[in-house]
Order: C-alpha cells, then structure tokens, then sequence
C-alpha cells in the first residue's frame, strides 16, 4: 500500500508574513505522517523560516526548483547542497511553467534528479501534456518521453523512493480538472512505463500525483482511484482550510 502525499505548490505567492501565517496555523493540525506526506513547496526565501516553524511537526518542507550544479557561477539559481543545507524534505523538478517560461530541458531535469537524490531530497518529477497533444492523441507518448528522460540513468533501487506528479497542463490553474477516470488511466500508464523501465517493485512503490485544478470538492474521487496516490495542488493549497482539508481526505484515504 503507497502512503498518500499531497503537496502545496504555492508558486509566487504570498508575502513573508502570509507565509509564516499559515505555517504557524497549520503545523499542529496536520494529519499524521504515518498516514499521509503533508508537504509545502514554497518560494526560496521562506524555506528556511518555513522548515524552522515545521520542525517535529507532521509538515514537510520542498522547493519548487533548483540548479543541478552543487555551486558555481549561476547568478540567480540556488543548489541542492545548498537546500541539503536547511533541511529540505522534497523539490518539484520540471513544472510545466519552469518547461515553458524558463527553457527547461528534459536533460537538465534529468540531472536535476540525480542531485537531488544524492542530497537526499526527494524529486516530485512533473509531466504532462498539452491541450493540443491531447486532443492529438499524443498524451500517452508525451508522459511516457518525459518520464523516461528524467529517469535515465537511476536504479530501481533510486526510482521507488521518487515522485511523480501527471499535471495535464491544461488542467493547470484553469478549474477544468481531468476525470478522475482519465487520470487514473494516464497515472496507470506511468506505472506501466516505471514497470518496463525499472521492473515490478519499482513500479508498485513509487507514487504518482495527479495536478491540475485539485480542490476538497475533487480529491476523494481522485484519491479512490488505484493508481493515484495524491495530488500535487496549487490555487486550493494557498488557503488553510481548504490545504488541510485535502491533507484530511488523503489520510482517511490510507
Ligand atoms: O500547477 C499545479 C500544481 O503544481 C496545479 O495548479 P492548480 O491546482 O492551481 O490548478
């Protein structure tokens, strides 16, 4: 059985002080760990307040990216060491908005991974397809592509501790969410993929989020589905009553 998780993206929102708010609020309600991964990316400059205020709580801390390189002359990045550093528990690598806005590489992704492991982070590994890939029938090829590359080169060993995160793009911020049928069948043919790759045990324990539009109203359905095993959420992890309550129905899920 995979434990839930479910991870806020909060992307570039909130202020300082909006950030330690919600930490503050949220750090003793959180369901246990044993049942469900509760998670917050937020931006970098709060992650080491943010890990601080969750420190022996049930509250995970990730970032929502990072460089490859350990150090060096890249003005403007931050390294994994140097998330290794505070305390960080998981990073988002290759969001479709750091694809599309920022010129990341499936390449670049792919040794995103492996630093990431070497620090002990764990990647949440995104994917997903365009509107128009899928109304070109092209969503299966697309996931299946990216999530070969960014896993080119890892053992199984290395891949069952990883995350992937299916978001449709799409689905992305726009309120319109894939049936939960729909997302299960492309989570399921990730699996497949993690199988073929990386063999049986790698594929029955990696988890596999779904994103795109997850709110409280949506995630039961979503969470009942075989191969979905959480959600990777923006806009409904911004407000505490509406994170917690998608961190509850994921531990009543478990
Ligand atoms: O991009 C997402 C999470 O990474 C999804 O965002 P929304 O939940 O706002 O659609």
């Amino acid at each position: 059985m995979r434990k839930p998780i479910i991870a806020g993206n909060w992307k570039m929102y909130k202020n300082f002080d909006e950030a330690v708010e919600f930490a503050e609020e949220v750090r003793d309600k959180i369901p246990s760990a044993d049942k469900v991964d509760s998670v917050i990316c937020a931006p970098a400059i709060y992650l080491p307040t943010l890990v601080d205020i969750a420190t022996e709580t049930d509250l995970a801390i990730g970032a929502q990216n990072m460089h490859y390189e350990n150090e060096g002359a890249f003005t403007g990045e931050v390294s994994p060491s140097q998330l290794a550093s505070i305390y960080v528990d998981y990073v988002i690598l290759g969001h479709s908005e750091r694809r599309e806005y920022f010129n990341e590489t499936d390449e670049a992704i792919n040794k995103k991974v492996g630093a990431a492991l070497s620090h002990g982070i764990v990647p949440i590994i995104c994917c997903g397809e365009t509107l128009e890939e899928k109304e070109a029938g092209k969503t299966e090829a697309k996931v299946v592509y990216q999530v070969t590359k960014a896993l080119e080169g890892f053992k199984s060993e290395e891949v069952k501790h990883m995350v992937i995160a299916y978001e449709p793009i799409w689905a992305i911020g726009t309120g319109k969410t894939a049936t939960a049928e729909d997302a299960n069948h492309v989570c399921g043919f990730i699996r497949k993929t993690v199988g073929q790759l990386f063999g049986h045990d790698a594929a029955n324990e990696i988890r596999i989020q779904y994103g795109g539009s997850v709110k409280p109203e949506n995630i039961e359905e979503l969470l009942s589905k075989e191969h979905i095993d959480g959600a990777l959420v923006g806009g409904a992890s911004l407000e505490v009553s509406s994170y917690l309550k998608l961190l509850e129905a994921a531990s009543q899920n478990a």
